[in-house]
């Protein structure tokens, strides 16, 4: 392997307890919000393309003109004790908070900037009264931070010149101390997510990543860091020269989730999914699709099979206020989580090949296997190949505890037959599964 100073300093997942409860979170939660909720996707009355977060740079306006939406950041609707509670209501279990966007403005009083919160008609710090509702719901608290900052004059996309290194020097100090101010500011942070670090000048700043992340966690023990943040003393992202992941889990899934489960690789993952096709941001106007909670559960369910966790966004208005089809998506979510939360929560891939009907989870505290049915057969037949040495003690629909008829076909091949009739969300059959051997013991009278 490649002699890397900078590179992975871990082989394989982490072990401790943190990233074990990270592994069990299931259902996130992220929220986009900044200054671009404000022109909401639109600039001079004309739409503009691309995500509405992006404006600035997508239509290229003149920076006085897109920094003085400043002065009309005045969210009187925001309400983070009832933003909680919709996302308690959802099923949530972590969310991940835009303090820092690509635009530079900054949700919290920060020191280090003079475009901030404090700075806008609000006057108050945006996350602290966040962190709380959310933790006071039992909600763990992520925060999202661009490195990538277009207010800041130090940024460079690339160190051509001296002046470059010396101005990017002056960025990177600066943005260590913010993330400091993130840390301090709110301690029960489990979290940061990172983002804006594809250019050049973060590519050729592999040691300071490096050191970075080492701070950060040393800062705040067992704090959870993507993959995202760093790049190897040669440039590489995501893997370092030897292929190895650097970060504590893949954070490459924006927007994809995995076909199979050979693509994992093994890593830790999350999968990051916006509600239309691709808009974080506040959009006034949604085009092409918008996805169905039935939608959103069946990745939700397709992540959970295969390790991961599925975070999905919400983009508040300017005011503070979400809008109507999110907050509908949020309870349809909730409903169906308030029923079959245990198959996705503290629940992972299971012991059973796919079938076309849908996914498997397994419970790692149940040790239950579970099948999330998407697809119903014309037959309402679903095919179960039973794992070797394994017998399935029971089979019953979650909710309503019905037990389902199986039937053996031949081999380690049967049928659940279930129930007929029209269904809004996905039905979820619980496996109880006994190995071959407990089996034969049940099945002996006892005398
Ligand atoms: C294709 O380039 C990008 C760059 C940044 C993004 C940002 N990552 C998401 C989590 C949002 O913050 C989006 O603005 C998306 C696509």
């Amino acid at each position: 392997s490649i002699p890397l100073r900078h590179g992975a300093h871990r082989i394989g997942n982490r072990t401790d307890s943190d990233m074990a409860h990270w592994r069990d979170y299931g259902l996130g939660q992220f929220i986009h919000w900044g200054l671009y909720a404000i022109p909401g996707g639109f600039w001079h009355g004309q739409p503009v393309n691309g995500a509405a977060e992006w404006i600035r740079s997508s239509k290229k306006v003149d920076p006085k003109e897109y920094d003085a939406l400043i002065s009309q950041f005045n969210p009187v609707k925001y309400d983070p004790v009832a933003w909680a509670l919709m996302a308690k209501n959802m099923g949530t279990k972590y969310v991940t908070f835009t303090t820092k966007h690509h635009d530079g403005f900054c949700l919290w009083p920060s020191k280090y900037s003079d475009f901030t919160i404090m700075q806008s008609p609000w006057k108050k710090d945006i996350i602290k009264p966040f962190v709380e509702a959310y933790n006071k719901q039992g909600i763990d608290v992520y925060l999202y931070f661009s490195i990538m900052d277009w207010h800041n004059p130090d940024w460079r996309y690339e160190l051509k010149t001296k002046s470059d290194s010396v101005a990017f020097d002056r960025f990177k100090e600066f943005t260590k101390n913010q993330l400091t101010e993130l840390l301090t500011l709110y301690p029960t942070t489990k979290g940061l997510w990172f983002d804006g670090t594809w250019d050049k000048s973060w590519k050729a700043s592999g040691a300071f990543s490096d050191e970075l992340e080492q701070y950060l966690k040393k800062l705040r023990p067992g704090l959870v860091i993507g993959s995202r943040l760093r790049a190897d003393e040669k440039g590489n992202r995501h893997l370092d020269a030897n292929g190895r992941l650097m970060g504590d889990y893949h954070q490459v899934w924006e927007r994809k989730i995995p076909e199979t489960i050979a693509e994992v690789k093994g890593y830790d993952w999350e999968c990051v999914m916006t509600v239309p096709e691709n808009q974080w941001g506040y959009n006034a106007r949604w085009s092409g699709h918008v996805k169905s909670s039935s939608e959103i559960i069946e990745m939700l369910a397709n992540c959970v099979s295969k390790g991961g966790n599925f975070v999905l966004n919400f983009g508040p208005k300017g005011d503070g206020s979400f809008r109507e089809e999110e907050i509908r998506l949020a309870k349809e979510i909730g409903n169906w989580m308030a029923v079959n939360g245990e198959a996705i929560y503290a629940a992972g891939q299971s012991d059973f090949r796919k079938e076309d009907w849908g996914y498997y989870t397994k419970s790692k505290t149940s040790g239950k296997t579970y099948m999330v049915v998407f697809n119903t057969p014309v037959t309402n037949m679903l095919k179960v190949n039973i794992p070797k040495n394994q017998k399935i003690a029971s089979q019953k629909l979650l909710g309503s505890k019905q037990v389902l008829p199986l039937e053996h076909i031949e081999g380690r091949m049967h049928y659940i037959r279930l129930p007929g009739g029209v269904r809004q969300q996905p039905a979820v059959i619980e496996l109880q599964l006994i190995s071959d051997d407990q089996k034969k013991e049940l099945d002996v009278p006892k005398t």
